[in-house]
């Protein structure tokens, strides 16, 4: 939501999008999302810029080993930094623009294990609830767009918003983002 409102742009393509669906009893369903690219688009750009888990979960190396002139010794605890992997300009073109159309058409999924963004983790222990979270938000983030509009506060202005986050384990914004909602006027 907050990448939407510094973004009006995106906003009004996704809100589009999600618009052109006729829901049955006001209600987007899993169905109805599924159908949705541009909205797969914007999760994941957001995921790629946001990670919910920037250094995931912490492993240890079962045994030694030499990455590129490193040694890691058996025993080391080992963090993966998603966030700056995400943030690698010798791998994504203009990697701080929050632009979803990267992600439209483009082969990428979650599960790849390329490593260029791994915002689940990778192989054997990946996330498992990784489907019902992303199902979860595409859902919640669809329906919110399909029965509201939204607006920033009065007098605020899309470039006022505070992108300041909090170094910790889980990736959180310092400030709350505020909206207000109005009910969506239905033309029948
Ligand atoms: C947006 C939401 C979520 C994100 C970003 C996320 C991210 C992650 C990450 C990065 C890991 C570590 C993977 C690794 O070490 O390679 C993980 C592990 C795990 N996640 Fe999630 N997760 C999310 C939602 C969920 C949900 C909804 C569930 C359960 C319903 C869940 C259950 C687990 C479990 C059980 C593990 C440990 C897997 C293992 O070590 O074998 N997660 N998650």
């Amino acid at each position: 939501m907050i990448e939407l409102f510094r973004h009006p742009r995106v906003l009004k393509k996704l809100q589009e999008e999600v618009r052109g669906i006729p829901a049955q009893n006001n209600l987007l369903t899993s169905e109805d999302v599924s159908k949705m690219t541009y909205l797969k688009a914007v999760m994941t750009e957001s995921f790629w810029l946001h990670p919910l888990t920037p250094l995931l979960v912490p492993r240890e190396s079962m045994d030694y080993c030499n990455i590129e002139g490193y040694d890691i010794p058996k025993g080391s605890r080992v963090f993966v930094n998603t966030y700056a992997m995400g943030r690698d300009p010798e791998v994504w073109d203009n990697p701080l623009e929050y632009r979803p159309e990267r992600f439209v058409d483009n082969p990428f999924n979650y599960t790849s294990n390329t490593c260029e963004f791994v915002p689940f983790g990778g192989g054997r222990r990946i996330c498992p609830g990784m489907q019902l979270a992303l199902l979860t938000l595409e859902l919640a983030l669809a329906n919110l767009l399909w029965r509201f509009d939204w607006e920033l506060p009065k007098g605020m202005k899309p470039e006022d918003i505070d992108m300041t986050e909090m170094p910790s384990l889980s990736l959180m914004r310092k400030e709350e983002l505020e909206l207000v909602p109005k009910p969506r006027q239905m033309t029948s």
